[in-house]
């Protein structure tokens, strides 16, 4: 079976290593890729068209997934489109407030939706340990350093927020720290949080666990956008075929 796939975001970072990991797959069909303002380019020879076409296209071309890159914001829409349509919905946008969390959670009643923060394998195993060192390490000091490329818009990152939650299941934690200024001495059960954008850094992600004169580093570093685009697909192929519900990318590795 071809599965096929509607693009957002299309010529975003994201998006463009979508079209390139789906065409190069066998079974994927790339049915339609839309950006907001479209300039008649193509990528890998997928024709952009405009966003404001969404909703006719998810009819008309009858995807069997749409695969968004987009922002928070325009992720929902896609999401309560993808509804309306009974279209499977799989984004890697990340940045939901509450609200947004609450509405893309809602389309899940209608279709299946997955979402990731992160669509690298080697950053689920590191969900995986993470928990696992905070219990084994308790009274230990953490903190997580993300590093990513000059245009992201929101921090701390997704995986970032994915892996504090971790973090916070698994120890006795007060608070999150967003950086340090000025007198500002560190309290026992803090988790630091620090999130550094330069250049085109594709991403990390780094947890440090202190105490007892040693240290545990552990680190995760994207070095190519086409680990999470190949993972994106991964889960549009995979959602084929599943019932309405919500979602993750350990679902889809069999975690
Ligand atoms: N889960 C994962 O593995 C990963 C997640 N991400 C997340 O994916 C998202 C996109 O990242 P990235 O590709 O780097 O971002 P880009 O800004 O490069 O691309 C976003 C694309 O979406 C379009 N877009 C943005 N906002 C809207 C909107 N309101 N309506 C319609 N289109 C919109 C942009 O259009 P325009 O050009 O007009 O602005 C652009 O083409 C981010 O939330 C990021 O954190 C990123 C990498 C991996
Ligand atoms: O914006 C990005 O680039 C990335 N965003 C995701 C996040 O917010 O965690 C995943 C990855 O780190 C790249």
């Amino acid at each position: 079976m071809t599965v096929r796939i509607g693009v957002t975001g299309a010529t975003g970072r994201m998006g463009r290593e979508v079209i390139a990991a789906a065409t190069e797959r066998d079974d994927c069909e790339v049915v339609f890729a839309v950006n907001r303002e479209p300039d008649g380019e193509t990528v890998d020879g997928v024709e952009i068209e405009p966003a404001d076409e969404f909703d006719s296209l998810v009819v008309d071309r009858e995807p069997t997934a749409v695969v968004d890159f987009t922002g928070p914001e325009s992720a929902v829409d896609y999401a309560e489109a993808c509804a309306d349509a009974g279209v499977a919905f799989v984004t890697g946008t990340t940045g939901f407030d509450d609200d947004q969390r609450a509405a893309l959670e809602a389309a899940g009643d209608e279709i299946a939706v997955l979402h990731a923060p992160n669509f690298a394998r080697g950053v689920q195993a590191l969900v995986n340990v993470v928990g696992e060192a905070v219990r084994n390490l308790q009274g230990y000091d953490v903190e997580l350093v993300e590093t990513h490329h000059n245009g992201k818009r929101d921090a701390p990152s997704g995986t970032a927020n994915r892996l504090l939650e971790e973090i916070e299941a698994n120890g006795e934690f007060s608070e999150r720290t967003h950086g340090r200024e000025g007198e500002a001495p560190r309290e026992e059960a803090e988790i630091g949080v620090h999130a550094l954008r330069a250049g085109d850094i594709t991403g990390e992600h780094e947890i440090v666990l202190a105490g007892n004169h040693e240290e545990v580093r552990l680190t995760h570093r994207a070095e190519d956008r086409g680990v999470f685009a190949a993972g994106a697909v991964d889960a549009a192929v995979w959602i084929a075929g599943q019932k309405a519900g919500r979602y993750d990318f350990a679902d889809v590795i069999g975690e």
